[in-house]
């Protein structure tokens, strides 16, 4: 794998089902995503955005290929081994921000931090510049429920990054939020990930948010194809 090289996927298979009921996703996909790259990932709904994070992210087995993380090659690796790189190498935000209901939004963004054995104190000190960085700040002792949509996604996002990832994979970050909130959610997003140099792949239906990637993707008969948008 070439030095500045973060996340290789090599000729990644993914079905679903069995039989004569079986439902080929991913057929051979093969992505590169170099260190400080963002990537926007743009296809038709059904064509295996989410899966193709979910493998790279290590959240999903493929059914062949080799996903390799900050030059780890991962398919031989039990689950205990990949749960540890992927807390360490990969931030995760979903269309729904999967905050933890019953904490605040200040310790929704320390928990990953205190899982990998920051202090207390360190974890809320970083976790409060995050939250201030995405403009959220003045929302960091409130629940989840009592934050609007953009605010969840904000701490979502802040929650990340929190622990330094190598790669930040969104699957539509903004998908849930009305446009405005979209475009004010996707430049704070941006900003963050520019200003830490963080390696992105985003997945999304919004061609403007794509256009501000450095590069685009998209999905044909399950492999991964350069897009000009
Ligand atoms: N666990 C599963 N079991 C069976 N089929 C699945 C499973 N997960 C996804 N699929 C199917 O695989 C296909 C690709 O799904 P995926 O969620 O990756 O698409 P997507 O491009 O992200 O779609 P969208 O834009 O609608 O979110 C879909 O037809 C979906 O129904």
């Amino acid at each position: 794998m070439a030095k500045d090289v973060v996340l290789s996927l090599a000729g990644i298979d993914r079905h679903y089902g069995q039989g004569e009921t079986v439902l080929s996703i991913l057929k051979g996909a093969d992505f590169t995503l170099r260190t400080g790259e963002t990537v926007a990932l743009v296809a038709p709904s059904g064509t295996g955005k989410s899966t193709l994070l979910h493998v790279a992210g290590l959240l999903e087995h493929p059914d062949g290929g080799e996903v390799t993380v900050g030059g780890v090659a991962c398919q031989e690796l039990g689950d205990e081994q990949r749960t540890a790189i992927r807390r360490k190498s990969i931030g995760f935000v979903y269309q729904f921000h999967h905050l933890l209901p019953e904490f605040s939004a200040l310790e929704n963004v320390m928990m990953p931090q205190l899982i990998a054995g920051l202090t207390k104190p360190e974890a809320a000190e970083r976790a409060k510049q995050l939250l201030d960085y995405m403009r959220v700040g003045h929302r960091a002792d409130h629940r989840p429920a009592e934050l609007s949509g953009g605010e969840q996604q904000r701490v979502a996002i802040a929650r990340a990054v929190a622990n330094a990832p190598l790669v930040l994979l969104a699957d539509e970050p903004t998908g849930n939020l009305d446009p405005e909130t979209a475009s004010y959610v996707f430049s704070a997003l941006e900003a963050l990930v520019r200003q830490s140099g963080l390696s992105a792949m985003i997945a999304t239906h919004n061609h403007d948010i794509a256009r501000r990637m450095d590069r685009c993707v998209t999905l044909v008969d399950g492999k991964v194809v350069e897009l000009v948008v």
